[in-house]
């Protein structure tokens, strides 16, 4: 069974699937008369011309680990950001658009896991696991597109990647 390495979330490592949403080690300029910081524009809100941009919160239960992933899901026709409201690290798989047909190579399944200070902005189409938390009940921002169509696709693996974690 193929087993995921978890990598440390950066910019860089995540530019394939989406945004990271963090300060750290970001741009940023003065606003509100020196009062405040504007880290800005740390991610593309994707929506098609039909959509609408919303803001929503997921209340998320801790899934059971190791972590049997089954499938990953993607949204067509929008963006979707996460962003944790307590400042927990959460887990993420992810898997490029790839030829936008309703198929994954396992190979290339890549698992992540954001710290305590950062969320990520998935872009449209990239596939990725259900909302990760590593903590009962944690809570994260999310913001998404609503609007008419079917925007999430779900496509199950012949065999389960495995996923273990060291929780919290
Ligand atoms: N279904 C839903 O709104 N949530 C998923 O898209 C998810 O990524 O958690
Ligand atoms: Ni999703």
């Amino acid at each position: 069974m193929k087993t995921l390495t978890i990598e440390p979330l950066t910019k860089e490592a995540f530019a394939p699937f989406g945004d990271v949403i963090e300060s750290e080690g970001r741009d940023h300029f003065m606003i509100n008369n020196g009062s405040t910081q504007r880290y800005h524009n740390l991610g593309e809100v994707q929506l098609d011309e039909d959509g609408q941009g919303i803001i929503s919160i997921f209340r998320a239960k801790t899934l059971e680990y190791p972590l049997q992933v089954k499938m990953l899901e993607r949204h067509p026709f929008g963006s979707q950001s996460f962003i944790p409201l307590f400042g927990h690290e959460f887990l993420l798989v992810v898997a490029p658009v790839g030829d936008g047909s309703l198929n994954i190579d396992p190979s290339t399944v890549r698992a992540f896991r954001a710290n305590s200070r950062q969320g990520v902005n998935y872009h449209r189409n990239v596939w990725h696991h259900p909302i990760m938390a590593l903590r009962d009940d944690d809570e994260f921002l999310v913001v998404d597109r609503t609007g008419p169509g079917n925007n999430c696709d779900e496509f199950f693996f012949d065999e389960a990647i495995q996923l273990s974690v060291e929780l919290d």
